[in-house]
């Protein structure tokens, strides 16, 4: 993979005395050696000690990575300067970064990965100018970069120079925000500050056991607050995928993880100028099949009973042998909301969509968070997104309303208001309250609502609406002794049927129209397809301000 052929271990230090650097075939056997110092950069024993734990090397992530034969490296002979605590006596080839370029199924990438085998993938102020080097040059070429880290962090050795160029890299991180799509992949520690580099990149992927993330260390959180926590359950993959939302995917093992990051570069451009690549793109078959037969039956006759919102996405997106065009972002975080990218018609498509079968569906913080970045990342990146709705509103609670639901739940509103890609809305069942308008709403500038006959678009379901609307006189009918239950299920039929339907809104033109489930996908498709060359921009501004 490397551009110059590593010669086979043989006897180094005798091949060394033969080369004669006066004669082309010297400088030429030179170059060989230094290339083979290059490969083995990180001793034997760092090597052992990185395979015993599961973990492959810097070179060997990057095979796994792109396509066969397609890695250029940059900066393979770089040094440090360093010459503080003995360091000048060490100065192994790439200062403990392999950096570069290649293809991942055939589309231009720049990659990063942090060798731990030398000087624990240690940043200090070449390997960081490294990093900065090939950021720079996704930027001018305008192809993602994908960093592999595995590192013990800013360089103790070189002090502040390191987190100067840490500071440079952050930098960068924020600048091709939005630009170019950068991807993350944790592969050991990353800890104190190196961690916002990859909190500030589109997608962090973490792997199961082998990668921990954290600002302050088991010891110093021992010391400064005196809790007992291992690396594992302060900062491992479950823990970043499940309770902080820091990651979006936990892979089972480095493979796993790489390969989830090849699938979501199938759904991204290359840059924010171009559209996602598109596969068989306006095939899709338009006739009501078997699978979208289905979606008339998924529904349950209660609006208490919940169903499996994943099945409705899965009868929608294209699909094949190996199953639907589906992957779930953060499927660990936030249950209540589902994120994910798709094809449809062979179209990427960003899905958004409540889960009734996690606390019915209801909108809280980390949901909230959750599906505002995963909008504005579509956004980003010329991705339409596709929102289904079945929910009861956000959850109540004092921890929600003091944890600030108020300024946090205010991001998706901002997400969707601000999101000029394509946008299409399908109400499956409940769209109720302050929610409604959320969720992708018309007034939030989605170009085309769906509803199925069973939505039910209401300021709050029936139950509530009329305990609040009928108090005075159901408690009249308890006072004289009446049935009290019957009277409450005749004023809800009376509501659900005036009030919670799809039709009113319809009327109004909030919903474009009312469908029957299975003609979900083909209107889907068509929608995809006149909003193609929709183009809507924002008025000048120098940023908006969205509430943090
Ligand atoms: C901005 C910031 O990044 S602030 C954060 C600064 N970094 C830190 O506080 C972490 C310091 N490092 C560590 O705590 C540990 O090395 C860990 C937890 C990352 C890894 O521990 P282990 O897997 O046991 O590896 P180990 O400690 O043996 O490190 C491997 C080698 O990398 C070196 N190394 C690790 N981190 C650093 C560092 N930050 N600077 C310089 N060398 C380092 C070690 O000295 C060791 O060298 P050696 O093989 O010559 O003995």
């Amino acid at each position: 993979m490397a551009t110059e052929q590593a010669p086979a271990d043989a006897d180094q230090s005798e091949a060394d005395q033969t080369i004669d650097l006066t004669t082309t075939a010297g400088k030429l056997a030179d170059l060989k050696r230094r290339v083979a110092e290059v490969a083995h950069a990180g001793s034997e024993r760092a090597v052992d000690k990185q395979h015993a734990r599961g973990k492959k090397t810097a070179r060997e992530r990057l095979e796994m990575l792109l396509d066969e034969g397609t890695f250029i490296e940059m900066d393979k002979y770089a040094r440090h300067r360093s010459n503080q605590f003995g360091q000048e006596k060490n100065r192994p080839y790439g200062d403990g970064v392999v950096t570069g370029y290649g293809t991942i199924d055939g589309r231009q990438v720049a990659v990063f990965a942090q060798d731990f085998t030398v000087f624990g993938g240690s940043l200090g102020e070449v390997f960081g100018e490294k990093i900065v080097k090939v950021m720079d040059f996704a930027m001018k070429i305008g192809c993602p970069v994908i960093g592999l880290n595995d590192s013990g962090g800013a360089r103790i050795q070189e002090g502040v120079v390191s987190l100067g160029l840490y500071g440079e890299i952050f930098f960068r991180n924020v600048r091709a925000s939005g630009v170019i799509p950068q991807i993350s992949l944790v592969m050991g520690p990353c800890a104190g500050g190196a961690v916002y580099s990859p909190a500030i990149t589109d997608f962090t992927v973490m792997v199961d056991q082998t990668s921990h993330m954290f600002i302050t260390g088991p010891d110093v959180i021992k010391t400064v607050t005196g809790e007992d926590v291992g690396f594992e359950e302060l900062g491992g993959a479950k823990t970043h995928n499940t309770k902080s939302g820091v990651a979006h995917y936990m892979g089972s093992d480095e493979q796993d993880a790489i390969d989830y990051v090849k699938a979501l570069l199938s759904y991204l451009p290359s840059n924010n100028m171009e559209t996602p690549p598109s596969y068989d793109e306006g095939q899709a078959d338009l006739t009501v099949t078997d699978e979208d037969r289905w979606l008339d039956t998924c529904i349950p006759d209660s609006p208490n009973v919940p169903y499996d919102m994943h099945q409705v996405i899965e009868h929608i997106v294209d699909g094949g042998e190996d199953g639907p065009d589906w992957l779930e972002v953060q499927p660990l975080f936030a249950p209540n909301i589902i994120t994910g990218f798709a094809r449809i018609d062979g179209m990427s498509v960003g899905v958004v969509a409540n889960q009734p079968m996690q606390f019915a569906g209801t909108l809280d913080i980390d949901a909230s968070e959750k599906a505002a970045r995963f909008v504005r990342t579509c956004d980003c990146f010329n991705v339409p997104v596709l929102t289904f709705v079945d929910v009861p509103g956000f959850l109540p609670g004092t921890s929600q309303e003091w944890d600030g639901i108020i300024r946090r739940g205010a991001k998706l509103i901002y997400a969707y208001g601000e999101a000029t890609v394509p946008k299409i809305t399908v109400i499956t069942r409940k769209a109720y309250g302050g929610a409604y308008d959320v969720m992708g709403s018309k007034h939030l500038g989605a170009d085309i609502n769906l509803a199925w006959p069973t939505g039910q678009i209401a300021v709050m379901g029936a139950q509530g609406a009329v305990n609040i609307l009928y108090r005075k006189e159901l408690a009249a009918v308890a006072a004289e002794g009446g049935d009290v239950d019957a009277k409450r299920a005749e004023l809800i039929a009376h509501y659900e049927e005036t009030l919670a339907n799809p039709y009113i809104a319809a009327e109004r033109g909030y919903i474009d129209t009312v469908i029957t489930p299975s003609n979900t996908r083909m209107n889907v498709v068509r929608a995809l397809r006149a909003l193609k060359n929709k183009r809507e921009t924002l008025p000048p501004k120098k940023h908006g301000n969205i509430p943090l």
